[in-house]
């Protein structure tokens, strides 16, 4: 089961460039997040000032009772134990084979046999759909079986919380999709804390329960996806929407001219689109950590877009949930 992380007031900079000030959020145990952000918004920084490999100026990573942010390296050294990370490139060591890759982490960490080891590698691999290409080298593999292999590795401690810094980048859609389906199970199985950084806008729509954008240095929004999905904020409704125009420019931010002359053309982020289902798991059950569709969106009295959580069967998901969830509730009785 995974462990709840409680930022408090994070703020990093570099000499005097503040990447991000004053981030406060909560990675529920056991839910998929999404950080979403413009490029350069400082989305791999939180990554690795939650892991430790970078020390915040100020705030607080509250974990099992531990400030991350503030404790001694020894601490450090023991907390880091309940993280797994998949690295954009999947960072597997080049001269390696894949076993050898996936294996290292138990070898460095652990007294455990080869015999132990080969066993919970199998057990990875095959979890990742690798389980016959352990002889292979990470430069003989496409980019996708990199990932996959470097999802393997991130898993053989059986962590607690894993982080994924943007795991479709350099991915075709249908290996994207396939990624997704995986990290989605990957959660129902292990029940442990996710977060995502991702630019990809069908990830952040269909995979988390929560999403959280940064942008100017701030966490403009976090919360549940529908909240974030049916938001009027113009920078989190022009990033899901992928709109040219809005407050996101070129070169990150557009300046209050810019803006005033895309208004006076009629220009705006756009209407919203329908909100799609959750991905579920391949096996049809619930992740406990799934709200119902349309919940949060009733529950602050917001009207869905049109089409929203109909899948592309057509299915309309708000029906199709409560039956699910008294089979589930069946099954377990
Ligand atoms: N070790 C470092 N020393 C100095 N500056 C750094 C360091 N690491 C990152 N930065 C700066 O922090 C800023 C945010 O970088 P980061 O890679 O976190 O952005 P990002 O949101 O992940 O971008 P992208 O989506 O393009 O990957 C950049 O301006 C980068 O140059």
């Amino acid at each position: 089961m995974g462990v709840e992380i409680a930022v408090e007031g994070l703020t990093k900079a570099f000499g005097k460039q503040v990447i991000w000030e004053d981030v406060t959020l909560t990675l529920p145990e056991g839910k998929i997040s999404v950080l979403l952000g413009p490029s350069g918004t400082g989305k791999s920084v939180f990554l690795k000032s939650l892991v430790g490999l970078l020390r915040p100026e100020r705030g607080h990573i509250w974990i099992d009772g531990h400030d991350l942010a503030n404790c001694s390296e020894n601490k450090l050294y023991e907390l880091r134990r309940l993280f797994g990370v998949l690295f954009q490139d999947g960072a597997l060591f080049g001269s390696l084979s894949l076993y050898d890759n996936v294996a290292f982490p138990l070898r460095e960490h652990t007294r455990k046999s080869e015999r132990e080891i080969r066993d919970i590698v199998m057990e990875k691999m095959e979890l990742v759909g690798l389980g016959d290409a352990g002889a292979k080298l990470p430069g003989e593999i496409s980019g996708g079986m990199r990932k996959r292999a470097g999802l393997a590795r991130a898993l053989v401690l059986d962590p607690e919380i894993i982080l994924f810094d943007e795991p479709d980048s350099g991915l075709d859609p249908v290996r994207t999709a396939n990624l997704n389906q995986l990290i989605v199970d990957l959660n129902a199985e292990t029940q442990a804390t996710f977060l995502i950084v991702t630019h990809d806008i069908n990830t952040a729509r269909t995979v988390p329960d929560d999403i959280g954008m940064l942008y100017r240095r701030e966490l403009v929004m976090f919360g549940p996806r529908e909240m974030l999905l049916s938001s009027d904020e113009p920078v989190v409704r022009q990033f899901l929407n992928a709109r040219r125009h809005g407050p996101i420019g070129m070169s990150e931010e557009k300046d209050v001219s810019e803006l005033e002359a895309e208004a006076s053309m009629g220009q705006d982020p756009g209407r919203l689109p329908p909100i799609p289902p959750q991905l579920l798991p391949s096996d049809g059950r619930l992740r406990p950590t799934m709200r119902p569709p349309g919940e949060w969106l009733a529950r602050h009295g917001v009207t869905a877009p049109p089409g929203s959580f109909v899948d592309d069967e057509g299915r309309d998901w708000v029906e199709e949930y409560p039956k699910l969830l008294m089979a589930s509730g069946r099954s377990r009785g």
